[in-house]
């Protein structure tokens, strides 16, 4: 799965350049329309009353912009953001050291706040809640609590797996915002920004063609755009057009709905061992040699996302939509 040109995780070779990719301002931040306009509102009321913004939550599938969206909201608030993630925070004391470290206002970010482990989480309630931390000091019958002042902080968590936060957690947070996947417009809008930024040319049915094969995701469309130029480069006189777009996609074999081999893969065990399901994620999973969560975050949002499997109680369904992008013959009904 690491190395699916489609997978949204992030990977090695978009490194340093993703961080410079990354819009800075909410101006710059492609689409999310909802979800701007909310926190745009929020940033500026904190602002005025010169209070730290209330803690955010921020979910959605990989490669969606949940870090991306964090820094932002730091960056126009004016303040400094301290980044860290759910499992490298290994004790309560290295929470408590982070905590007591922010300055007034500052945003903490915390990726995969689903990774938590639950003493921390439990250090973090109060943290949230009072901006204190609660020590026990001594042992046996002359232990005592004792309460530590923290400085007033936003957190901003992100998660691929809202189910799987703690309930106690999730209530602590003041502005839940959903990302969704983006539209091609606004996907045709970031190959551009991105080319502006790489120096490449490229005409604008190139970048719709890069766009609708990106699986809704911006980090995906930026790496269809890198695969395309390097193409562009070897092949073309270095401006992509949508003929040099086209041939690099099917070469890498990314389909014009933005399925690899692994999603063919996936919907053809499907609907061969078990007639398009309903079937369970596990077995799928057995079936093609992938983990089941690997598949409920990564495969399954965009093949739902785009009508081709449909989730109910008894399972996976492929649906009739999948049958006629595969080309094979719609099944009759039972
Ligand atoms: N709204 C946007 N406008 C323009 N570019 C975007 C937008 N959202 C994301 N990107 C681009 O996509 C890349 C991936 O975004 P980001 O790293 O923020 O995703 P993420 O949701 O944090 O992913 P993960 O769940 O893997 O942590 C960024 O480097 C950025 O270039
Ligand atoms: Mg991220």
């Amino acid at each position: 799965m690491e190395d699916r040109i489609v997978t949204a995780h992030l990977m090695v070779e978009d490194g340093q350049a993703e961080f410079s990719l990354r819009p800075r301002y909410l101006a710059e931040y492609i689409g999310q329309a909802q979800v701007k306009e909310n926190m745009k509102i929020y940033i500026e009321a904190a602002k005025l009353r010169q209070e730290a913004l209330d803690h955010v939550l921020l979910y959605g599938p990989p490669g969606l912009g949940k870090t991306t969206l964090s820094n932002i909201i730091a960056n126009e608030l004016g303040v400094s953001i301290r980044t860290t993630s759910g499992p490298a925070i290994e004790r309560p004391g290295d929470l408590a050291a982070i905590l007591s470290n922010l300055q007034e206002n500052d945003v903490l970010f915390i990726d995969e706040i689903h990774r938590l482990h639950r003493t921390v989480e439990e250090v973090l309630y109060p943290a949230m809640e009072d901006f204190a931390l609660d020590f026990v000091i001594g042992k046996g019958p002359s232990a005592r609590s004792v309460r530590l002042d923290l400085p007033k902080f936003t957190l901003i968590g992100a998660t691929t797996r809202a189910g799987l936060l703690s309930a106690p957690l999730r209530d602590r947070f003041g502005v839940v915002n959903r990302l969704e996947f983006y539209t091609e417009d606004e996907l045709a809008y970031i190959v551009s920004r991105t080319s502006d930024l790489l120096n490449v040319g490229i005409l604008g049915e190139a970048s719709r063609e890069i766009a609708r094969r990106a699986r809704g995701t911006p980090r995906i469309a930026n790496r269809l755009l890198k695969r395309v130029r390097d193409h562009a480069q070897v092949r073309g006189d270095g401006i992509i057009t949508e003929q040099l777009a086209r041939e690099a996609l099917e070469r890498i074999q990314v389909d014009p709905m933005g399925l690899d081999a692994i999603d063919h893969k996936m919907l053809h065990a499907m609907i061969q061992s078990f007639r398009g399901g309903p079937v369970g994620v596990d077995t799928i999973a057995a079936s093609i040699g992938e983990e089941s969560q690997t598949i409920e975050d990564v495969y399954e949002p965009y093949l739902m996302q785009i009508g081709f499997l449909q989730r109910t109680p008894r399972g996976r369904i492929v649906t009739h939509a999948a049958y006629r992008h595969l080309g094979l013959p719609v099944p009759e009904q039972p």
